[in-house]
């Protein structure tokens, strides 16, 4: 399959990686110069499971697209959420009618932006427990496993299950999902909770999880999100949730990951996805007159934190 990766930090690297060197014809497209420049001089670099890796990939800058000639059958959406929009508009060409996009950002509400610019037959919405890392420019740090849930907004299922098939030959554990909403919810419960409090506390996931009071916080947070969601049409299971969240602690599988805003934030210094993820639930709760405080002082400590940092 002819595949473009918008976003080609740590996930999209990842997801690119697993799918060229399952044979597919995969472009990754960023706006990142160093770290195309890196690429494009040495491949992706790195480590995968351990193992090193050097492989030649081909990138282009969102800027040079112009000049681009491929016919992508896939495009999977990895930017980071305030970057989406204008990533949309630089593939506007490389989107034909033929084209699946597939919008695997954490947070809530990226189907929207992406409506602007594709149809909703060719958009399917997804979420993954996927991780990844980025040591540097062109340098990738892979380890674990995960899985990812998508579905088709227009239905068409048999686009949807092509997609699908892609993705699992390259071992990417990719299933349909009939509730993708809810799923996006319980996924933002995982990164509403591990990525603001990991980044606030300077912790992995794992250290967080083994304080005690980890339980009470999350569950808090978790409560506020499932009674906003309760307004959207999305019934969330908090049992199920907390479950999933604690999988998190667990030191043999991501629990030594620092979540991707600590990357952002702490490694990179740069501004975080707070407002996509905490800060929706807390406009969504002012919307429907739902109380969220703890979502609403989460996403004031992280901004206050990227102030007292100057992030950019
Ligand atoms: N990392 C993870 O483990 C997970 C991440 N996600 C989600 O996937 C999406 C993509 O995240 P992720 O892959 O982590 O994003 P990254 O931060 O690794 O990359 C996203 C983009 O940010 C820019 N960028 C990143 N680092 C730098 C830097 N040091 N200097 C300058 N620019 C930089 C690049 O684009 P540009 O130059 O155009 O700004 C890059 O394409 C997000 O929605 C995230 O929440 C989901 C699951 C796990
Ligand atoms: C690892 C995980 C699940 C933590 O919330 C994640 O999605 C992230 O790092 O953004």
């Amino acid at each position: 399959m002819n595949i473009i990766i918008a976003g080609a930090g740590a996930m999209g690297s990842r997801f690119g990686y697993m799918l060229h060197k399952a044979g597919n014809e995969v472009v990754l497209v960023d706006g990142w110069q160093d770290h195309i420049d890196s690429i494009k001089a040495n491949g992706l670099q790195g480590s995968f499971n351990g193992e090193e890796i050097k492989e030649s990939m081909t990138i282009y800058n969102q800027n040079e697209l112009g000049n681009v000639d491929f016919s992508a059958d896939l495009v999977i959406l990895f930017t980071k959420a305030m970057q989406l929009d204008n990533m949309m508009n630089s593939l506007k060409e490389m989107v034909g009618e033929k084209t699946q996009v597939l919008c695997l950002l954490n947070g809530i509400g990226h189907e929207d932006v992406v409506k602007k610019y594709v149809p909703e037959s060719n958009i399917l919405l997804g979420n993954t427990m996927w991780t990844a890392g980025l040591e540097g420019p062109g340098h990738v740090k892979l380890f674990g496993n995960g899985s990812l849930e998508l579905q088709s907004l227009g239905n068409d299922e048999k686009a949807a299950t092509e997609v699908i098939e892609v993705l699992n030959a390259a071992d990417l554990n990719a299933k349909y999902s009939h509730h993708i909403r809810a799923s996006i919810y319980k996924k933002a419960c995982v990164n509403g909770t591990m990525n603001g409090l990991c980044t606030i506390l300077d912790s992995n996931m794992a250290d967080f999880g083994e304080t005690s009071v980890a339980d009470d916080i999350v569950e808090t947070i978790v409560n506020e999100f499932a009674a906003v969601g309760k307004h959207e049409g999305v019934e969330l299971n908090v049992p199920e949730v907390l479950a999933q969240i604690k999988t998190c602690y667990n030191r043999e599988t991501i629990g030594l990951h620092h979540p991707s805003m600590y990357q952002d934030l702490i490694v990179s210094n740069r501004l975080t996805e707070i407002d996509y993820i905490n800060g929706a639930i807390a406009r969504k709760g002012l919307a429907y007159g739902v109380v969220t405080p703890y979502c609403t002082f989460l996403t004031q400590l992280v901004h206050s934190k990227e102030q007292i940092l100057g992030a950019k």
